[in-house]
């Protein structure tokens, strides 16, 4: 196969796994995307930047399939899933998409280990060796069974990136991750998702207005006026 994994008939690993192409999204009375067209290689550990109220977020919503552009096609691993409906929207993203939230996201009365699971149970597929070399390699193994509440910032973010792991999705999508996070605990979640993409070889794609973390990324992308562009 010449090093082309083939993923579905007539898709590569050198494909993208997931693409924007020509999306518009109208939210208020304002475009916030505006005919936007972006692909996020099989490989990519990119950030997206932007101004508050650019879009970052929606961005983040669209490419995750979370919400339904207006127009325009969102495409993962080369199929138009825009406008799909909900139950195989929530498909795609279970088995495709881990996501990181600012905010956590974590269930209170679950203990750490069972958030990072939740994704298995929602895919009825335990599969807890996985969710072990998570935990140890995360550094939150000694944190399994505490629940979120007492847990500082950066554990939290941790399990949160184990959570987004726990399916071995092809893309994790990140919205500002360390917006909630003191300077070194920043550092910190950003080395961890850095060596996450290095060891488990998944798309990462970041976006953030920290002006802290773009140094860290290579390969960064300006959201203005509804586009992305290289900067
Ligand atoms: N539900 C909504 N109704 C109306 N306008 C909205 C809604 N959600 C977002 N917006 C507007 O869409 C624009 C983009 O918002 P978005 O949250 O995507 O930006 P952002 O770049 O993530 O901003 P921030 O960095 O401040 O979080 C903003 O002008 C915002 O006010």
């Amino acid at each position: 196969m010449g090093g082309r994994r083939l993923l579905r008939r007539g898709a590569a690993v050198s494909d993208p796994v997931v693409a924007a192409r020509g999306v518009t999204l109208t939210r208020g009375d304002r475009a916030v995307l505006d005919g936007l067209s972006f692909e996020v290689p099989a490989d990519a550990r990119l950030l997206v930047r932007g101004e508050s109220g650019a879009g970052k977020s929606s961005l983040f919503e669209v490419l995750g399939l979370l919400a339904t552009p207006d127009g325009g096609r969102v495409e993962v691993h080369g199929e138009d899933a825009a406008r799909l409906p909900e139950r195989e929207r929530a498909a795609l993203r279970r088995d495709h998409f881990g996501f990181v939230f600012q905010d956590f996201r974590l269930i209170d009365d679950l203990s750490a280990y069972e958030n990072a699971r939740v994704p298995q149970e929602h895919a009825g597929e335990t599969d807890e060796a996985w969710l072990d070399t998570l935990f140890e390699r995360l550094g939150i193994e000694p944190l399994a069974d505490r629940r979120p509440p007492t847990l500082s910032g950066g554990e939290r973010q941790r399990v949160a990136i184990a959570r987004a792991l726990a399916n071995r999705p092809s893309v994790i999508l990140a919205d500002e991750p360390t917006g909630q996070l003191d300077p070194s605990t920043t550092d910190d979640v950003l080395a961890t998702l850095a060596s996450v993409h290095e060891e488990f070889t998944r798309a990462l794609v970041v976006v953030s207005h920290d002006p802290r973390i773009a140094g860290r990324f290579d390969d960064v992308h300006v959201l203005s006026d509804g586009r992305i562009r290289p900067e």
